[in-house]
């Protein structure tokens, strides 16, 4: 998204933009009241933003990464059922291409999964975004959050991905499974006895963990040094992966994802694309501006709920001198 791009009043002479002049404000003579209006307001401007986002978001991503046999499908199922994200595996995608009747990619599909060597971009690429639109598009935009399970694995697919998908979505997050690979192994072994596929045997297996080592453990890497990556010990039961990564994503990857807005005296005002950190920031910030008086301050975020009630826990809202402020709780 366009972080400086206004879009006008979405909700009664609204101004949305980054460049929103927080401090420069003209301050309104009278408060807000604190009742039944504030409240309608509030909801109206609920509703405003689920249609902002709905119509102004990107895809959000979340990419999944680890070796073969980590749990990524397992704990990308995990979050589907749990919170509703919608789950595209790269390797399933290339699978289905394989089958598909009158594919050109078939044979090279399948020789790559059988080597274990990662497929060009360009189809992988085509087929995630594809699948995305298709979720966006049967959605009507409502579900926008993909986890992104097996990709990018190599540089190849990560320079592919950043030249293809320019602009296009909002790649937030690794979620990097980490799990020593022989219990990988063993895992890959047993599900070799029911699944089916012509890389679950110990040839292609070791081949997949020589490329994973050698090519997808440097793109974790790169993810690292950004600061994008949250990381969870998979090598834990699976309700204790699920558990963790649940609770990343309601306290870290569903925050991250989102904006803040400020809803002041003036209206809301979209102050920035927030990532974690940044929030700790802002709120001091706010708090500190002197000639910026807050009648009420809220933190929306398109979120998990739990997001809402953690923030709550270390915010206030409280009525002082006819106008609302927001505190930090003590202690
Ligand atoms: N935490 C866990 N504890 C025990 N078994 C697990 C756990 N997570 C997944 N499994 C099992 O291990 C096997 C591999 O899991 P899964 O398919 O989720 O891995 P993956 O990382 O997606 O693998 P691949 O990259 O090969 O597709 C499955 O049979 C699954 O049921
Ligand atoms: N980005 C990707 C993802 C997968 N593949 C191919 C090669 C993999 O060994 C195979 C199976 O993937 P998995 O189901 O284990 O995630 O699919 C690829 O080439 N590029």
């Amino acid at each position: 998204m366009n972080e400086r791009a206004s879009l006008g009043n979405i909700d009664g002479g609204i101004q949305v933009g980054k460049s929103a002049p927080m401090g420069g404000l003209p301050r309104r003579k009278e408060p807000i009241s604190a009742t039944g209006s504030a409240l309608a307001r509030m909801l109206r401007l609920q509703h405003s933003l689920r249609t902002f986002y709905r119509e102004m978001g990107k895809p959000k991503v979340c990419f999944v990464l680890g070796g073969p046999g980590a749990g990524k499908g397992t704990a990308c199922e995990f979050l589907v059922k749990k919170h509703g994200l919608a789950h595209l595996s790269a390797g399933d995608l290339l699978r289905e291409e394989r089958k598909r009747a009158g594919s050109t990619y078939g044979e090279l599909i399948e020789s790559c999964i059988v080597q274990g060597t990662i497929v060009p971009v360009e189809i992988t690429c085509k087929l995630l975004e594809n699948a995305m639109n298709k979720i966006m598009t049967e959605s009507n935009g409502e579900q926008d959050k993909f986890l992104i399970d097996g990709f990018p694995r190599n540089l190849d697919n990560l320079e592919g991905w950043t030249k293809q998908m320019d602009g296009k979505t909002d790649d937030r997050i690794v979620l990097y499974l980490n799990c020593p690979l022989e219990v990988c192994e063993a895992r890959i072994m047993e599900r070799a006895k029911t699944s089916g596929r012509s890389d679950d045997n110990i040839e292609a297996l070791r081949k997949r963990f020589k490329t994973y080592e050698e090519s997808t453990k440097g793109i974790i890497e790169h993810y690292r040094g950004i600061g994008k990556v949250r990381e969870v010990d998979s090598s834990q039961s699976k309700e204790a992966v699920g558990d963790a990564v649940s609770k990343l994503w309601s306290r870290t990857l569903a925050m991250s994802s989102s904006h803040l807005f400020l809803l002041t005296h003036y209206g809301p005002v979209l102050t920035h694309r927030t990532q974690p950190g940044d929030l700790f920031m802002l709120i001091p910030l706010a708090l500190h501006l002197d000639n910026f008086q807050f009648s009420y301050f809220l933190c929306f975020f398109q979120v998990d709920v739990s997001v809402i009630i953690k923030w709550r826990k270390v915010l206030t809202i409280k009525r002082s001198r006819n106008a609302w402020k927001v505190c930090l709780k003590s202690g």
